[in-house]
């Protein structure tokens, strides 16, 4: 009698194929420094491999508001409250996701605990690399006042959780997001 197939390794994600190394069928969280690259690359990654995609701001913004507007009302404290319930509502989707988070949201240590069962992608930068991308952009309101010197603050105290958390990093210095995306999904499919 022949029961049901062994699920291959492709089909745990439409063209994705996790490694056993990783973590099988888990979502895909990418984390990092604010102007990194998560939004961009989480949904172009998702529509490659035709994964849903989730953006906790996005999901924040959806059922409060603007974001600057959550910081203007409830302060950093509320938005980080707010930000927490979105990223565990996002992790806790039944299907494999590619999921980008916030940059502050790892600071949260109920969201680490949550981590420990996706696979957390770091997109790792530098201030050279979004400077330009933090200048022209005024949503962010973590870099208030002056963007380079909050973003510098921010991204030393950072980037130790980061690396902390992180299963795969990408340094996506000088790389356009296709090749950011080409070369995570190398990461993932390796020994696959
Ligand atoms: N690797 C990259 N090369 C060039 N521009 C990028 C790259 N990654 C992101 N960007 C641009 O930088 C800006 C911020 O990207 P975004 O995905 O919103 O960052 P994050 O979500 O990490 O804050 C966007 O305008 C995006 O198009
Ligand atoms: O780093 C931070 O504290 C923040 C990063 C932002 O997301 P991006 O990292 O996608 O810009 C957004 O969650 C909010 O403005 C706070
Ligand atoms: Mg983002």
């Amino acid at each position: 009698m022949s029961g049901s197939p062994e699920p291959s390794a492709s089909s745990t994600a439409a063209g994705l194929k996790h490694p056993g190394r990783l973590k099988p069928a888990a979502h895909i969280v990418l984390v990092g420094f604010m102007a990194a690259g998560k939004s961009v690359v989480g949904r172009e990654l998702a529509a490659r491999n035709r994964l849903k995609f989730l953006d906790t701001d996005q999901l924040v913004a959806d059922a409060h508001g603007p974001i600057p507007e959550i910081f203007a009302a409830r302060g950093e404290c509320g938005f980080r409250e707010l930000e927490a319930r979105g990223v565990a509502a996002a992790l806790a989707e039944k299907t494999p996701a590619v999921i980008s988070l916030g940059g502050g949201a790892v600071l949260d240590t109920g969201t680490q605990q949550l981590l420990r069962r996706a696979t957390v992608v770091f997109l790792d930068t530098d201030l050279e690399t979004v400077l330009p991308r933090i200048i022209r952009s005024g949503h962010r309101p973590m870099l208030a006042g002056d963007p380079v010197r909050r973003w510098e603050e921010l991204a030393k105290a950072r980037r130790p959780v980061y690396e902390s958390l992180a299963d795969i990093t990408i340094d996506t210095r000088g790389l356009p997001v296709p090749v950011v995306i080409d070369r995570l999904t190398t990461i993932l499919n390796e020994g696959a």
